[in-house]
């Protein structure tokens, strides 16, 4: 099968998404990351666009980069000036990018109302452009922007077009659908007339508005497309553009196709991820390959077989995206989804088929109640270890009392009062928060950090409260998730009831209980206070 060059441009149209912006010096981190991991170009943003675009270029020029070309993007020169004069295509050059990809018009309605020139001058503008760059010493790919829209308006002049650009020394004539909007047979049949017409590589650049960018840059390599368009994570304008994240593995574990090196694609998954972080854009769990929830087990005829054969319910092996397997336990369960979690946690216990029984039971009872497990694998842990009567809480509440005054002009007081039995002994303390549940979270701390100094440690990263049946007002349930970490590792705990702070006072407990658990120190308290 042919090799299929693959040409990133999160940092270009993957910026033009809402909500993403990268530093300069964000993007060269990327860059770099997308050069180890033997992408074949990276296109480093729109020079005459603004300054940062043309700091990441400075700053580029004096990274060694081992595999990737960095292309600088801009549009053909202006009606009515010549390249040397336009001061778009004088920023390409002066990037110092070895690549640089000029997007011109291909649709004729397009180059009369958008641009408001003539037919001919948009020819004269693409060859021109094109060739200047090209006498200059660069590499030029050029996007022809509205392709498909434009073929099926007037295809002559669509043609016509990408001979200008032929003309102009294109190295590439890549196929947009700026749109998104087309589908994946008349991508591969546009392809296939413009393969018979042009003999120049094609690539591909495909928008997501009817949710087929991938589908579409899969059939345009099957019909003989060379070159792929894409970004991370898919992130892009309006719907944003094909996503490499799904692209890469289609292309190279089903079609037999060479893209980036087999090693690099087991750094996908990390890679999506450094991106999303990166973007600051909270990662998609649902994303195909890369996700979380790729290869997440839920239903409990999917995990009895999954613990047969993986390719049961697995299109790939997870681990070759550097993916991973996960089983979640829920209501859905059955009790394959109980054995495979005493496995994944090590956990010696269930041997009774009936004892596992009466727990799925209990989960299944408390998910009707509102617990979810999903998201708060700390209380489910717990859960199993107080199932099987193996486990000693490091504390028991014997009382607790929250004050909140509210006066005129002055900010809401909250205070906790709490006494705990910890060991033989009898806590009794009080502290102030900012609201009740951060008081309640100070108190709990403060009671028991003599004890297990681990607790020092131990913070809550988020804290989200979901109202599980609103027409009840506010009398309704309300679950809280609690997410907690130690600098070592993360978990989430769940609470339910009524009252809000009950809710949040079980998933405290939670958190702390497990983040002993798992410090080592289990539950058992220091003597009188030392560690
Ligand atoms: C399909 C794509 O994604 S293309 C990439 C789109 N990305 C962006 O637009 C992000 C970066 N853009 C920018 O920073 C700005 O738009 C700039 C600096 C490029 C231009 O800014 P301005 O000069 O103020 O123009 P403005 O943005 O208002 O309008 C775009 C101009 O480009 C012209 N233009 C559009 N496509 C082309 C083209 N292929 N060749 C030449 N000119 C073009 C438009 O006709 C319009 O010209 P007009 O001002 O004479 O009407
Ligand atoms: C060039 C480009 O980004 C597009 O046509 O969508």
């Amino acid at each position: 099968m042919a090799a299929v060059e693959i040409y990133d441009t999160t940092l270009r149209d993957g910026t033009q998404g809402e909500g993403i912006s990268f530093s300069a010096e964000d993007k060269v981190k990327i860059a770099l990351k997308l050069d180890k991991m033997g992408f074949h170009f990276v296109e480093g943003g729109w020079p005459g666009s603004n300054p940062k675009d043309m700091a990441f270029f400075r700053r580029i020029k004096s990274c060694r980069l081992g595999h990737a070309r960095v292309a600088a993007f801009g549009c053909t020169r202006r009606p009515g000036v010549t390249a040397v004069e336009d001061a778009n295509i004088q920023s390409v050059l002066a990037a110092g990018a070895p690549v640089a990809t000029i997007f011109g018009k291909t649709w004729d309605f397009h180059v009369l109302h958008a641009l408001g020139t003539t037919l001919d001058e948009n020819l004269a503008m693409i060859k021109e452009s094109l060739a200047f760059l090209k006498s200059r010493g660069l590499t030029v790919i050029y996007d022809a922007e509205h392709f498909f829209d434009g073929f099926k308006a007037n295809p002559a002049y669509a043609l016509a077009t990408l001979k200008a650009a032929a003309a102009g020394g294109a190295a590439t004539l890549v196929l947009c659908d700026t749109n998104g909007g087309n589908l994946p047979a008349d991508i591969a049949a546009v392809i296939r007339r413009v393969r018979d017409e042009i003999p120049l590589p094609l690539g591909i650049h495909c928008h997501n508005d009817g949710e087929l960018a991938v589908a579409n840059t899969l059939a345009a390599v099957e019909a003989g497309a060379t070159h792929v368009q894409g970004t991370v994570n898919g992130y892009g304008e309006r719907c944003g553009n094909a996503n490499l994240c799904s692209i890469i593995p289609n292309l190279t574990l089903k079609c037999g196709h060479e893209t980036i090196p087999r090693q690099s694609l087991a750094g996908l998954t990390e890679l999506s991820r450094y991106v999303s972080e990166l973007a600051n854009m909270h990662p998609s769990s649902h994303q195909p390959f890369v996700g979380t929830s790729a290869f997440a087990h839920k239903g409990g005829v999917h995990v009895s077989a999954i613990l047969k054969d993986t390719r049961t319910y697995e299109h790939i092996d997870p681990a070759l995206v550097g993916n991973r397997r996960r089983v979640l336990v829920s209501e859905l369960s059955g009790l394959s989804n109980l054995m495979y979690k005493y496995q994944e946690l090590n956990l010696n216990l269930g041997t009774s088929s009936e004892e596992n029984r009466r727990l799925l039971e209990e989960i299944k009872e408390l998910e009707h109640q509102g617990f979810q497990f999903e998201g708060a694998e700390g209380s489910f842990e717990l859960l199993l270890h107080r199932a099987y009567n193996h486990y000693r809480e490091p504390f028991k509440l014997e009382n607790l009392r929250i004050i909140i005054e509210m006066r005129e002009n002055s900010p809401v007081y909250s205070e906790a009062i709490i006494k705990l039995t910890v060991g033989d002994r009898v806590v009794h303390t009080a502290a102030e928060g900012n609201g009740p549940v951060n008081a309640l979270d100070n108190a709990l701390r403060k009671a028991l950090e003599e004890f297990y100094p681990a607790i020092a440690r131990m913070q809550l990263n988020d804290y989200k409260v979901r109202v599980l049946d609103e027409k009840d007002g506010t009398g309704a349930v309300v679950r809280v998730l609690i997410e907690s970490g130690d600098g070592e590792r993360s978990w989430g705990t769940v609470g339910v009831s009524p009252n809000i702070i009950e809710a949040s006072w079980q998933a405290l407990v939670d958190s702390i209980a497990y983040g002993l658990l798992k410090s080592g120190k289990e539950t058992k308290p220091c003597q009188s206070g030392t560690a």
